[in-house]
């Protein structure tokens, strides 16, 4: 007699995942190993920026208060008494009606209060410029904090380096980066059907898909994976291969075999394991036979075998875990409303998470299935760049209403996006 399961709501099985804990480590990278990785500690600013007032141009330096009576018919002449370049200090202070010629991020030189750009000033000799216009005092400097000031928190731990956090690393002297460790990720799929990605079809045989794309996965939410190989439908074999990969990861997922099937292993192996089973089912499409345990404060998923249930179960209940593990106080796919750009004619006893791609079309986001929403199928995930979040009981969902959608990843670039663009105010 086979045991009936007994559906969870989606958003009560998140919650059950994420009431265990994960424990993030961190570890330190060289700074051109962190971008992707994600903070383990507060980047605090251990200095101001510019660390000193500076010019924002190539001109010339003076003190604001001799031109108060400059203007095009009374040029002032102002001796130029050094010059300065950025990265050195003009030594020495400069006095009434001089001037230093200065290089733009050079520091201000003491007397100075303004900046005039060489543009406009006119040059009379070596030794010699006229300034034909008042200029107040603070012009053209960029004050020493102007950026940033000493003990600024910049950027909270657990957020993912991105291109600039790199460039406040570098601005703060970080050539060494604390970074969460990447979370260890084992993956195991489980299948007699399953082919190596190197071997010829054969019938009734398929290529084990599910294990690579959940690597990717893995990769793509930062965590690292370890594959532990598939395995034919031998619950010893898959007993053993289990108990070997939960000694070396932080986290398990298997790949197939959790329904209800002769050669179903899973629910036998978790048992055998001593796991405590947080949920065995799920109200979703696809993805309902998911399943999720603990064994000695590791989590072990059972996604399931069909790849796009396989695939959204990971980005479900894998994905906020491991950003967990990364320090990442917003571990969610990120959710917005969208417009459905097609109908979606489907019953949905159950709440349906559609691969879908969004785009912003003329100040819309428009979201429409990817493919065929059916959860054996693969060809819908590649240009799968979100989930259409469609609550159960409806007859199905019509183009143009307004549903959520959680975003799965950056989006690819534009064709030319320089036609048409127009000022918003006047
Ligand atoms: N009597 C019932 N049958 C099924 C139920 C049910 O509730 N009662 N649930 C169905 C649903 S929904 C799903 S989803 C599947 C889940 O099955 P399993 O997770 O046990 O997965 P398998 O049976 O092992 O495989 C399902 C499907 O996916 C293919 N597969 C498996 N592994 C891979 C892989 N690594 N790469 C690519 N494709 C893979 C496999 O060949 C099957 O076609 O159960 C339904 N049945
Ligand atoms: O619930 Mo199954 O996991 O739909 O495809």
């Amino acid at each position: 007699m086979v045991e009936k399961r007994k559906p969870i709501q989606v958003e009560e099985a998140v919650k059950r995942v994420m009431e265990q804990e994960v424990h993030p480590q961190s570890e330190t990278v060289n700074i051109e190993d962190s971008y992707g990785r994600f903070l383990a500690e507060d980047l605090v600013a251990s200095h101001d920026v510019p660390a000193f007032d500076r010019s924002p141009y190539d001109g010339f330096a003076i003190r604001a208060e001799d031109t108060n009576e400059a203007n095009s018919n009374n040029p002032i002449e102002f001796d130029v008494v050094g010059e300065i370049g950025a990265g050195y200090v003009f030594e020495g202070e400069v006095k009434p009606f001089q001037a230093v010629r200065i290089m733009t991020g050079a520091p201000i030189p003491k007397g100075c209060d303004a900046v005039v750009m060489l543009e406009l000033t006119k040059e009379v000799s070596d030794k010699k410029i006229l300034i034909k216009r008042l200029f107040k005092k603070g012009n053209n400097i960029s004050y020493q904090g102007e950026d940033t000031q000493k003990g600024t928190i910049l950027v909270k731990k657990g957020t993912q380096i991105n291109p600039g956090i790199v460039a406040l690393l570098a601005t703060f002297g970080y050539h060494k980066v604390t970074v969460a460790k990447k979370p260890v990720i084992g993956v195991i799929a489980t299948g007699s059907e399953l082919l190596n990605i190197d071997e010829p079809l054969a019938p009734g045989k398929i290529r084990n898909s599910n294990a690579y794309m959940i690597m990717a996965q893995i990769e793509r939410a930062g965590g690292q994976a370890v594959y532990f190989g598939k395995l034919n439908d031998d619950l010893d074999a898959c007993f053993a291969a289990t108990k070997e990969a939960l000694s070396k990861v932080d986290m398990l997922i298997t790949t197939g075999g959790v329904s209800v099937g002769d050669y179903d292993f899973v629910p036998a192996i978790l048992k055998q394991v001593g796991a405590t089973v947080l949920f065995n089912k799920v109200a979703m499409r696809p993805g309902s036979v998911t399943t999720v345990a603990t064994v000695d404060g590791k989590m072990i998923y059972g996604l399931s075998g069909n790849p796009s249930a396989c695939y959204v179960g990971f980005e479900l209940f894998v994905h906020p875990m491991l950003r967990r593990a990364l320090y990442n106080t917003y571990p969610h796919l990120q959710k917005v409303k969208a417009t459905l750009g097609t109908d979606f004619p489907k019953p949905n006893p159950f709440m349906r998470l559609v691969r879908a791609k969004i785009d912003f079309i003329e100040g819309r986001l428009i979201a429409s299935p990817s493919g065929v929403d059916k959860s054996g199928i693969v060809s819908s995930l590649g240009g799968a760049d979100c989930l259409l979040l469609l609550p159960g009981g409806t007859r199905g969902y019509e183009k143009e209403m307004t549903v959520d959608v959680l975003l799965l990843e950056d989006h690819q670039g534009s064709e030319w996006p320089w036609n048409n663009i127009v000022p918003s105010y006047r």
